[in-house]
């Protein structure tokens, strides 16, 4: 990098040429063009930035076709069989299931859905077709018999792919798309059960009124009518631009169009600058009523809108997305067998790693946000997966997705007491008060900061057994046997024989508790202890339940705590306070 060899680029001015090598920064941006120098809306009242989401779009996905071809190994018939199960299981009711004259693979994956009861009654089926006779033919070939299906005809129409891959100019485009449409019309003859779609292809590169004048032109051949509308689907191919463009576009389309009532308005964006997913939710505002994409956004460079992720934010926002996502773990996993690729760990909802805190702050936020939750469902006496969800940093409850909240936090060097504290709660019924955690907390991150790993549930378990439960076996202060005696009213005697740095003997005391009593014995073998706090309860529901108690003691003017456990509440708190003496 020599950043001392160019100077800042500076902003294009409009009207003036994009390519200026004088332009340099120490990237050469001058290279590109704006996207306000390719594509120009013209000026119209949008409407779009105050609109809302209010209901579910049509969802069509391309899998099996854009997801399909962009695949290093496309998928075999087992696996193509199986991604069209689980999308018809997920609720999708139009699927795009191949580009069958691209290859015999392909063909006789149609072929095998025009068998009988192959595709479920309420499913339609679609089959992509370019503008090319022999390759329409073989497509209508394929879709022999079947009954539903939609065929999917697309050309390009931006300038770049015009003039340099078609090698046609506008009018020439138009002829081959209106070739193409006539074809597709007569091959689909009176087929009741025949649609049609069509996508000029690159439409967000494409001069808007010539996209319109094409796309109008297709649906007058065709005969779109209310009663059997044309899907115009519009996408964008290479995403170029920010999404309030591609809103701006569709917004164009769809008040301009001529057939309007005839037409269902779809989109199809790609992810090229990350940013998929807000051009289909800004398209919807702008009047979109159908969403072509793939799930966890495989396909073409960096994929197609990603539908899980435009579901679920629907679902986040109280819209019924009219998919079912109850098991997102098995989805993703069908999807990495079928596409053969991971799904990261951060994609939305669905990354391992996405529903889980390590910063202690977070941990904080969680734990209080999941115990109001629980008392807010209690007051409403609904169950908590049906109660209103607030819970900090959590924007969906993970049990919406079938995941259970065992992940949602996780200890490392960046978590603090509330994350441990939760997690001895919820995997080992142990309720902390606060001033052990914050005292074990220091335990923990000793541990985490000398591995530098990450803690397991288990192993926060182990080290709090380690460091507080076995303490009374495991220290320099033994109590090899004890008795307690109620002597009279607020009276309490202890008899214990202890071993002291190997050296036995037996000690009483009496007080107006056990726990008095037993601090007087221990006196009386010279460790002084007073009992500060104490706490106690039970490890789970039902009578066989064993106690702990957590106690706070000043041992020999030194303030620590200490825990206990066992079926008897007694033997509890009397291990609890021997724990404390031998930290
Ligand atoms: C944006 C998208 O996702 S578009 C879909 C892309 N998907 C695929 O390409 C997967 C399937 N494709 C294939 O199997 C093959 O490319 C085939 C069978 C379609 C065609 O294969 P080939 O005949 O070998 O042609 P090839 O792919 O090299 O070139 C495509 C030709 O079709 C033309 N073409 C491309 N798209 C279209 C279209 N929509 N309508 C009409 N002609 C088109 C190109 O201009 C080129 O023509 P040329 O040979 O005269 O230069
Ligand atoms: C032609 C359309 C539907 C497409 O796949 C794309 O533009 O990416």
């Amino acid at each position: 990098m020599n950043h001392a060899l160019r100077t800042p680029a500076g902003p294009v001015p409009d009207g003036a040429p994009f390519w200026n090598p004088q332009r340099g920064g120490s990237m050469p941006s001058h290279r590109y063009r704006p996207a306000h120098q390719r594509v120009t809306v013209p000026d119209f009242d949008r409407s779009w930035p105050t609109a809302r989401i209010t209901e579910a779009p049509l969802w069509v996905p391309v899998d099996l076709r854009d997801g399909n071809q962009a695949l290093a190994e496309p998928m075999d018939p087992a696996r193509k069989r199986r991604m069209f199960d689980l999308l018809v299981a997920m609720g999708f009711k139009e699927i795009e299931v191949g580009y069958p004259s691209a290859s015999q693979a392909d063909f006789d994956f149609v072929r095998d859905l025009a068998e009988p009861g192959a595709v479920p009654g309420d499913v339609t089926i679609v089959v992509f077709t370019p503008a090319i006779p022999e390759l329409i033919e073989r497509t209508f070939a394929s879709i022999e018999g079947v009954e539903r299906a939609v065929v999917h005809l697309y050309t390009a129409t931006a300038p770049v792919w015009r003039e340099v891959v078609l090698g046609r100019d506008r009018d020439g485009v138009h002829r081959l798309v209106m070739d193409g449409a006539a074809h597709v019309a007569r091959l689909a003859g009176d087929r009741p059960g025949v649609r049609f779609q069509f996508s000029p292809e690159v439409f967000n590169q494409t001069e808007p009124e010539y996209a319109l004048r094409v796309c109008d032109d297709v649906t007058a051949l065709w005969d779109a009518s209310p009663d059997r509308p044309v899907v115009l689907n519009l996408p964008a191919t290479v995403e170029i631009a920010t999404p309030n463009l591609y809103a701006d576009q569709i917004e164009f389309m769809h008040r301009h169009l001529a057939r309007r009532d005839a037409v269902i308005l779809s989109v199809h964006p790609h992810n090229d600058r990350g940013t998929g997913v807000a051009c289909a939710e800004l398209a919807l505002l702008a009047g979109a009523q159908r969403v072509e994409g793939c799930l966890f956004g495989n396909g073409e460079r960096t994929g197609n809108v990603d539908l899980v992720t435009l579901a679920l934010n629907l679902h986040t926002q109280g819209v019924d997305p009219r998919l079912d996502l109850s098991d997102i773990d098995e989805i993703r996993r069908t999807v990495e067998h079928c596409n053969r690729l991971p799904v990261p760990d951060r994609h939305p909802y669905a990354g391992a790693l996405v529903h889980t805190a390590f910063s202690g702050t977070h941990q904080d936020a969680i734990r209080k946000g999941m115990a109001h939750h629980a008392a807010r469902a209690a007051d409403l006496g609904v169950p908590a997966a049906e109660a209103p969800w607030d819970v900090p940093y959590l924007p969906i409850d993970p049990a919406d997705l079938g995941r259970s909240y065992e992940a949602v936090i996780r200890v490392n060097s960046q978590s603090g007491k509330g994350g441990i504290a939760y997690l001895l709660q919820t995997e080992h019924g142990l309720d902390l008060p606060r001033r052990l955690q914050i005292e074990f907390a220091k335990a923990v991150q000793r541990e985490t900061d000398g591995s530098g790993a990450e803690m397991t549930a288990k192993e926060l378990g182990d080290l709090f057994r380690t460091e507080y439960l076995d303490r009374a076996d495991t220290g320099p202060v033994q109590l090899t046997g004890w008795r307690t005696a109620h002597t009279g009213p607020e009276r309490h005697d202890f008899t214990g024989t202890l071993r002291i740095d190997g050296r036995e003997g037996e000690y009483s005391g009496s007080g107006n508790g056990p726990l008095s009593a037993l601090t007087a014995a221990l006196g009386a073998a010279g460790i002084r202890v007073d009992v500060l706090d104490y706490v106690e309860h039970a490890t789970g529901p039902g009578q066989g339940a064993a106690a702990v108690a957590y106690v706070e003691c000043r041992v020999n003017g030194v303030t620590r705590w200490g825990a206990g456990q066992d079926t008897s509440v007694l033997t509890a708190s009397i291990r609890a306070v021997l724990s404390a003496v031998n930290r």
